[in-house]
């Protein structure tokens, strides 16, 4: 078992990793108090492949909650319908209130776990790479709003993070990707020899390989635990990083109505490739830098370029201006002076970046 400690005081705790985990989840789940019954929200998908083996693995009883899988879920419509439900069990601050799912999943329910009766426990299962990689450790929360991606929402650290690697033997290769995405930037932020790790385990990693899987995991959460636990609230330039490819990438998701038709870890893709394009084109890093990021994602079957219907500039720098880490209608965007070497630029003129998405699109 690998252990990987999120340091932060009193509110530390532990992501375990290990191949089958998830049957034996009960060992390290702490029992909530007095015997008391546990709560598990998930996606109907989820259910089919993994609730009944994830409920033998309990050694106490528990309530669960299906929600329809997919983005749409992350609303204010499933918020009221998750915090009712949960309310309807009697759920208290001390019971767990369990995540099984990928990041919409525990986006979600740690933000209903945030609000119900001022912030209960709850503990992160992940079932997508992506969850396993990212959304399940650090504790962001959140729903979408019509106004934009993530918007309102709440730090809310979890209890516990529980990663089985085997869970992604039943996941979609499109969502093995899009997940894989999230792996890559940990490299391209500001570890130049994983990415380089990167180009050469991707293929064998997306074969499903479960050592190469279990690794990218590892390391990913350790990239994590130690942003999250120096910058929990990205209050400094720090946890800002992991925004790499965000602002673009969420401007896409606005842009599709969270349908489906672009994953998040997709619009991230594209999103860190135009980060690294504008990178280039301010002469902060070679072209050839971004080349290799735009190979690297082209090489795996990955999208790589602004999809048909996000091809306004002038929509895409509305969504932009609605990024949570503006300050006085200045929007920061990490850039790079070279792979491994990103950077929060706080001088960015979105004149500039509308002159260039418009070239990028002109392209297409
Ligand atoms: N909080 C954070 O720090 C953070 C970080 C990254 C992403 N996110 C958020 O995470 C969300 C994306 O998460 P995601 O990519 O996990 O998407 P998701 O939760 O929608 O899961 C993707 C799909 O895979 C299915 N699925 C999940 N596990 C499965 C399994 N083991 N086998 C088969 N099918 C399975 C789901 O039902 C769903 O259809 C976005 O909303 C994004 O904004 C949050
Ligand atoms: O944990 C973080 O911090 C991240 O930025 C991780 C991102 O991969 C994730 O998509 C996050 O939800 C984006 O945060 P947001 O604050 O831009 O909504
Ligand atoms: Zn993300």
């Amino acid at each position: 078992m690998t252990r990987i400690d999120v340091a932060l005081g009193g509110r530390s705790y532990p992501i375990l990793i290990e191949s089958g985990l998830l049957s034996r989840a009960g060992q390290s789940i702490a029992a909530p108090g007095g015997g008391r019954a546990q709560v598990i929200v998930t996606d109907q998908t989820v259910a089919a492949h993994h609730l009944d083996g994830f409920l033998r693995g309990l050694d106490r009883p528990s309530e669960t909650i299906v929600l329809a899988a997919g983005e749409a879920t992350k609303s204010w419509a499933n918020l009221e319908i998750l915090c009712e439900q949960l309310l309807s069990f009697g759920v208290e601050r001390g019971d767990n209130i369990i995540a099984l799912g990928g990041g919409v999943i525990g986006d979600l329910t740690g933000f209903a776990a945030s609000i119900i009766r001022r912030g209960c426990q709850f503990v992160q299962v992940p079932t997508t790479l992506l969850a396993q990689v990212d959304s399940s450790v650090g504790g962001k929360t959140a729903i979408n709003s019509r106004a934009g991606k993530n918007l309102v929402g709440a730090f809310h650290q979890p209890s516990l993070v529980l990663i089985d690697p085997d869970v992604l033997t039943t996941l979609p290769a499109r969502e093995l990707r899009a997940g894989y995405a999230e792996v890559a930037k940990y490299g391209l932020i500001g570890d130049a020899p994983f990415f380089d790790w990167c180009e050469r385990n991707a293929a064998t990693l997306l074969a499903g390989d479960t050592a190469a899987l279990t690794e990218a995991i590892a390391v990913s959460c350790r990239s994590k635990a130690a942003v999250v636990a120096a910058d929990e609230r990205e209050t400094d330039d720090m946890r800002a990083l992991l925004n790499l490819g965000h602002t673009f990438g969420h401007a896409l998701e606005a842009e599709g109505g969270y349908s489906g038709d672009l994953l998040h870890g997709e619009a991230v893709a594209i999103g860190m490739i135009l980060a690294f394009r504008y990178s280039a084109r301010r002469g902060l890093c070679g072209s050839a830098d971004a080349d290799r990021v735009a190979d690297h994602f082209a090489a795996h079957d990955m999208a790589v370029a602004i999809p048909g219907f996000a091809r306004d500039p002038d929509r895409l720098i509305g969504h932009m201006r609605q990024d949570k880490k503006a300050r006085g209608g200045q929007v920061p965007l990490i850039l790079a002076r070279g792979i491994g070497k990103a950077f929060v630029a706080h001088d960015v003129d979105l004149a500039d970046v509308r002159a260039f998405l418009a070239e990028e699109i002109a392209k297409l």
